[in-house]
């Protein structure tokens, strides 16, 4: 189902806080997660946005902080990685980790074994699991019914997500919206209306913590029901957006 959103006209400057999604958002999906590059136009695009909001910028992800620093080197940005378990809220600090990882490698191993390795792509991220299934479609179903039986026997709250072609199994206090409030709380977020970008359901839960926080919730490609209240064609609307943003 599609939705009818209007392009938001909002031109940023000091009173807004940025949060962003990478995948699907600022990069075109690819068919594994190390295929996809991260251009100088981006880099220098997120730089300069960083500045004019005077570093009210963070990335809202389900890849570790890590990944994002391996992808955007040499910039650093301020960010949450899975999905809000871990949290880097100056761009040159340490990365704080939420809880005791749980190890969840035996799980992964199960999953990768009955799905056939080399068909599916498991993405082991510590707390996180996410089974990929871009190149195997008809392999979802079977992997989301594996992460659903799990449920029932990992020893703490987790939660399975749809992902983008795939379906990630993840803590339950792992929520971008909690993450968005997180940076919220502090400088130089504090006191600014919050503008969140994402394109997929994980994104929902940001879209919702920005709505309550009287801000701008923007959908890329808003071909679901969405919380958002607007919408972006693609990655190309995107990023044409955010340049006319600086
Ligand atoms: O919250 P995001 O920044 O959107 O990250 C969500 C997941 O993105 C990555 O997977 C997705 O993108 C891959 C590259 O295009 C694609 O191959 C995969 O099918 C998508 O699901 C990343 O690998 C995950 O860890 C993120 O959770």
């Amino acid at each position: 189902m599609s939705q009818t959103l209007q392009k938001p006209q909002t031109v940023l400057t000091g009173e807004w806080a940025l949060f962003l999604d990478i995948d699907g958002t600022l990069l075109e999906h690819a068919e594994h997660p190390d295929a996809v590059s991260v251009s100088d136009e981006l880099r220098s695009l997120l730089q300069g946005l960083d500045h004019k909001l005077n570093g009210a910028l963070a990335v809202i992800t389900g890849r570790s902080v890590a990944a994002v620093d391996q992808l955007f080197q040499p910039l650093k940005l301020r960010a949450a990685g899975l999905y809000g378990l871990e949290h880097r809220l100056l761009p040159d600090d340490d990365v704080e980790v939420a809880g005791e990882p749980a190890d969840i490698a035996a799980l992964a191993d199960e999953i990768e074994a009955e799905l056939g390795r080399g068909q599916a792509y498991i993405e082991r991220k510590g707390r996180v699991l996410a089974i990929h299934t871009r190149a195997a479609p008809h392999l979802l179903p079977r992997a989301t019914q594996l992460v659903e039986q799990a449920l029932a026997t990992l020893p703490k709250g987790y939660r399975v997500v749809a992902g983008n072609a795939g379906v990630e199994l993840l803590p339950l206090e792992a929520a971008k919206g909690a993450a968005i409030r997180r940076f919220m709380g502090i400088a130089p977020f504090t006191g600014r209306r919050p503008v969140f970008l994402g394109d997929d359901t994980p994104d929902e839960n940001g879209f919702e913590a920005v709505n309550d926080a009287g801000g701008i919730s923007i959908r890329v490609k808003p071909f679901a029901p969405t919380t958002a209240r607007y919408g972006l064609a693609g990655v190309a609307e995107t990023l044409a957006w955010l340049r006319g943003q600086l």
